[in-house]
């Protein structure tokens, strides 16, 4: 079990912009459980997914893998030993971490867990391809281009899986989600002050998308069918196909 986040339990002086560094590591697993609604369905969907979409001798990829709970769940479900997971993300401190925990695990599936911004990817042979809570972190003007290479690397029949904290069409709804957001946070445990640091901690770190805005860069690269798999509040997760 990892430890509980308390790392805005206490007033802070000065809020510093959130990053992905050792602290965040050490809570990781129950921050994110606390803070995203759905997060274990998704990333049990996810290893759902990949069973009907991994194609043999093909590349999985994981993009801003964290801990590689996405990563976990595909290697449970598929396990093929001619299938490769690449998980990929740019925090040094998160890919130590994970290295560790995916050596734990003796799935016939294997991995390579590579420290890397995924801006800078050349995508090979892939069937399934991740995007699990990571497009919301990238500045909006990488956002298309990232999308594009990824639909040029995908094999025809592969998938894209792309989950992301969403914002709504109008400021009304949006403000009342935003509000059914924290209180879902207040029922696991955050106090007020605790949501109040997190979101300053988040403001142009994690830039929310809507629906729209995502569908129009799938179709913009390239997609015809995609859709809303699952969504909780406004946490989505979408799956474009090939
Ligand atoms: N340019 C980048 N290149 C590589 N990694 C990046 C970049 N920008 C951000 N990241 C990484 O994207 C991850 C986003 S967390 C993903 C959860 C995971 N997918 C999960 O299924 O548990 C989402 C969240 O915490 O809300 C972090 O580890 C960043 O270091
Ligand atoms: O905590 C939040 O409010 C979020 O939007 C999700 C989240 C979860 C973990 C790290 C950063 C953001």
């Amino acid at each position: 079990m990892s430890k509980k986040d308390n790392i805005y339990a206490n007033q802070l002086e000065q809020v510093e912009s959130f990053s992905f560094d050792q602290k965040v590591v050490e809570v990781f697993p129950d921050m994110i459980k606390r803070s995203v609604p759905g997060y274990t369905a998704i990333i049990d969907g996810i290893g759902q997914l990949a069973k009907k979409y991994v194609q043999p001798t093909s590349n999985v990829y994981d993009l801003g893998c964290s801990l590689g709970a996405a990563t976990l769940s595909i290697r449970q479900a598929v396990n093929k030993e001619s299938c490769t997971v690449l998980a990929i993300d740019n925090s040094s401190a998160m890919i130590e971490r994970c290295r560790l925990i995916q050596s734990g695990y003796n799935f016939d599936m294997p991995v390579d867990v590579i420290e890397a911004d995924i801006n800078d990817i050349e995508f090979e042979n892939a069937s399934f391809v991740v995007l699990n809570f990571t497009l919301q972190f990238l500045p909006r003007g990488q956002r298309q281009q990232l999308i594009n290479k990824i639909y040029q690397g995908l094999n025809t029949g592969g998938a894209l899986v792309l989950s992301e904290k969403l914002t709504m069409g109008s400021e009304q709804l949006d403000a009342n989600i935003i509000d059914v957001h924290h209180d879902f946070k207040k029922l696991n445990g955050y106090s007020d002050m605790e949501i109040a640091q997190k979101r300053a901690a988040l403001e142009n770190v994690l830039i929310p998308d809507t629906r729209e805005q995502h569908y129009q860069r799938f179709k913009e690269a390239g997609f015809t069918q995609f859709d809303t798999w699952f969504q909780h509040y406004n946490f989505a997760s979408f799956i474009a196909v090939k």
